[in-house]
């Protein structure tokens, strides 16, 4: 039975069918706008359309902050500059951000060496180029997260501001793996030999070389030859006059000794160290043309320094308290670095069995760590007569380094 109509008036048959009609005509209407809004959807204008509606709550900090304004909470479909699609550097801003976060969680937490640096020299997925990069016109202070620049203020390789020069034998290593344990410094696993053997390459060869840094991270290397060098001081300051130089210096005669240890494990058959020391063991001259007497003058070395750099900006470490006070000598090391002092007492223990001082924990690992059997050999016995001959040799030029340096090392007495 027909419904009564308005009124209560009969109803009549033609009524009925123009509101179905007109029913339909709705029904149409909203299915189409529907799948026009779902197809827009899938061509991911819906974020722009429903920019506050997918933005994650909170999202200011990812849509609102950095995309000039284009994200601001409260900006919806019709918010956005002409011929902007509205809303989309927002949506887009946070997406990339949960890319990057994505990638960070991917990356190992602690980067070491350079082998290990390779599992993160790619590209984040999908965060270089495509819509919502650094579109036209965005300064690099607006452009959005996800874009090249982003990225590379995450990571860079940078040319080193501080290097640790020398000395051979004097410790280099063991101040190099303390210092790493230090957030803000990255620094090369092994010696790149650049400015001594390999400088021919380049300075961009040199700095592929190196670790990805932060800002405000500083980038370093260990290369104690460099300290002998005679082309080092002038190629270091061309590369920056700002560097930094770092020396640990040790008693030249132990130096000496530590020298040939190493050489003599290498190859055993060569001379005693007594018969390598004197060009004329009678006559008590010095052989001051063997590397090992040579590079314990160092007087003379520092004072080919001098002439490109400053003294202020050297720092000499005593490789002796660097065994019997290793934070003692880490703080002035990070003091010169401009370091806030990370590295105390507490990240260190002396290990009885291998007599030195080791890390409680090395870089990325939660183990302890001591420096492995090239360091800290032990040194075969020599005639004590050289020994002394050796002293007096070395004392003059002991006393000029610690007048040239304003420090007594307490190698003579
Ligand atoms: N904590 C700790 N552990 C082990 N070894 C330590 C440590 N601190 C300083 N040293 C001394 O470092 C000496 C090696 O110096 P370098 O690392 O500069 O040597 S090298 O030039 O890189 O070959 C090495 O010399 P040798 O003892 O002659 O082997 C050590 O005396």
């Amino acid at each position: 039975m027909a419904p009564p109509g308005p009124a209560g008036a009969p109803a009549t048959s033609a009524e009925p069918l123009s509101r179905s009609i007109f029913r339909r005509f709705l029904l149409m209407l909203c299915s189409l706008l529907t799948s026009l809004y779902v197809f827009y959807c899938l061509a991911e204008r819906c974020q722009s359309l429903a920019g506050p509606l997918v933005r994650p709550s909170g999202g200011g900090g990812g849509g609102g902050g950095g995309g000039g304004g284009a994200g601001a909470p409260g900006r919806g479909a019709l918010a956005g500059g002409p011929g902007e699609p509205a809303g989309w550097p927002a949506a887009a801003h946070g997406k990339r951000l949960l890319q990057l976060q994505r990638w960070r969680r991917r990356r190992p937490a602690v980067p070491r060496d350079d082998g290990e640096e390779a599992a993160w020299d790619g590209e984040p997925p999908g965060l270089a180029g495509g819509p919502g990069g650094s579109g036209a016109g965005s300064s690099a202070a607006e452009a959005p997260p996800g874009t090249l620049a982003l990225l590379l203020d995450e990571g860079s390789r940078r040319l080193p501001q501080a290097i640790i020069i020398g000395v051979k034998k004097g410790g280099t290593r063991a101040l190099l793996e303390f210092l790493r344990v230090h957030p803000d410094v990255r620094a090369v696993g092994a010696e790149p030999h650049f400015f001594d053997r390999s400088y021919d390459k380049g300075l961009a060869w040199y700095r592929d070389l190196m670790p990805r840094t932060l800002d405000g991270q500083i980038t370093m290397e260990k290369t104690p030859s460099y300290f002998v060098t005679r082309e080092a001081p002038a190629r270091i300051s061309a590369m920056s006059k700002d560097t930094k130089l770092i020396v640990v210096v040790r008693d030249p005669v132990t130096r000496a000794i530590s020298d040939y240890t190493q050489t003599l494990s290498k190859r055993p058959d060569i001379p005693t160290f007594e018969s390598l020391t004197f060009k004329n063991r009678s006559t008590g001259l010095i052989d001051t043309s063997w590397s090992a007497i040579q590079i314990g003058i160092y007087a003379k070395h520092l004072e080919h320094w001098l002439r490109h750099f400053p003294l202020g900006q050297m720092l000499f470490v005593s490789g002796e308290r660097l065994i019997s006070d290793p934070a003692g000598e880490l703080g002035r090391v990070q003091d010169f670095l401009g370091l806030k002092r990370i590295i105390t007492d507490k990240h260190f223990y002396f290990n009885k069995t291998k007599g030195f001082p080791c890390l409680k924990k090395a870089e990325g690992s939660s183990k302890p760590h001591c420096l492995g059997k090239t360091k800290g050999r032990t040194h075969p016995d020599i005639d004590r007569d050289v020994v002394r001959r050796l002293r007096d040799f070395y004392r003059p030029f002991n006393l000029k380094f610690y007048q040239m340096t304003g420090q007594d090392f307490g190698w003579d007495g």
